[in-house]
């Protein structure tokens, strides 16, 4: 296994995730999914060796990381930041360059091979028309791209990126996920990434690793949607405390839409209705009412004359 991490505890003083035991190998994409503030940033940098670990163990390539330098971790993992600072007056090929200098000093110049190398990535990553451009002139989804470029130019197995997504429209989102996906199958690449978008990002991940109440969730990403139906079932959001709602007889997805239009309508007590809806018609019955309705604002329309009614006598 490229990365495996055993009996490990993650955090501060307090730990934050407990007695991670899992593994990954090189050509799989893992999402890191949880909570905000759950311990995803603390987890990547527990396995870049930035934070120490409470407890257990964390190798790469079959060596702890406790006992690699930190060129020796580089030349293993690069990293990709989101929120990383933009240098000023930076072009696409300086930033990408940077990548290089993990194996060189400062003050080294880059060979011919390297500058090949850097040409083929900005190629691959589709950017050459942007290649001499400044990084502040780029859209958001380039951007990314170039980040992520630095990394490739790195030259290391394992790739992890901390909420490659954020900010990115859909497009863009599916475009850096694609690309993500490519470089681990075409590269033979690990690719640990982590986003709250996972609804998306788990089509392009073979595995997820989800924290959650202090432990980490790992397995091959279908089988954790399916063993935790969770993640899949809408949640009925109850905001509006006025609000009751009637007994609502429908197909899942009609009856979460009639729910969240006359929470958003009544804020009054709709028990002693019950709505159903057979063959595209919504039936309205209470003890002393019914009504068929065909649409949302006819339904709104007949509930609020029969209250208005009720409310008078
Ligand atoms: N250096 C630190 N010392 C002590 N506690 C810290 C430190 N850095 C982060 N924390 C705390 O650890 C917890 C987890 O933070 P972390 O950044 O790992 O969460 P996260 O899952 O990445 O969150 P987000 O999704 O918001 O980025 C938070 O409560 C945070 O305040």
């Amino acid at each position: 296994m490229f990365l495996d991490i055993k009996h490990a505890s993650i955090g501060y003083s307090e730990p934050l995730i407990s007695d991670i035991n899992t593994s990954l190998e090189l050509g799989e994409v893992c999402l890191l999914m949880g909570n905000n503030g759950i311990g995803k940033t603390t987890l990547i940098k527990s396995i870049l060796g930035q934070n120490e670990l409470l407890s257990g163990k964390i190798s790469i390539n079959g060596t702890s990381i406790q006992k690699l330098n930190s060129n020796e971790i580089a030349s293993q993992i690069a990293i990709v930041f989101s929120k990383a600072e933009i240098p000023d007056n930076y072009t696409v090929t300086d930033l990408i360059s940077l990548g290089k200098y993990i194996h060189y000093p400062y003050y080294f110049k880059l060979n011919e091979k390297d500058k090949t190398e850097i040409d083929d990535i900005i190629d691959k990553l589709n950017l050459t028309q942007f290649r001499n451009k400044k990084l502040t002139e780029l859209s958001d989804g380039n951007l990314q791209k170039v980040f992520i470029g630095r990394a490739l130019a790195q030259n290391s197995p394992f790739i992890i990126l901390d909420e490659p997504t954020t900010h990115l429209d859909e497009e863009n989102k599916l475009m850096i996920l694609s690309l993500i996906r490519n470089l681990a199958k075409n590269e033979n690449k690990l690719i640990l990434f982590s986003s709250h978008d996972w609804r998306l990002a788990k089509e392009f991940s073979d595995k997820i690793w989800w924290l959650k109440d202090k432990k980490l969730i790992y397995g091959i990403s279908e089988e954790i949607i399916l063993n935790n139906p969770e993640l899949i079932t809408p949640k009925i959001l109850d905001f509006n405390k006025n609000f009751h709602p009637p007994e609502i007889d429908a197909p899942k997805l009609e009856k979460e839409m009639m729910f969240s239009f006359l929470q958003k309508n009544f804020a009054s007590d709709l028990s002693k209705f019950k709505l159903t809806f057979k063959n595209n018609i919504w039936e309205l019955k209470s003890d002393n009412f019914y009504d068929n309705c065909h649409t949302l604002t006819e339904i709104k329309q007949s509930l609020q004359n029969i209250i208005n009614t009720d409310n008078s006598n």
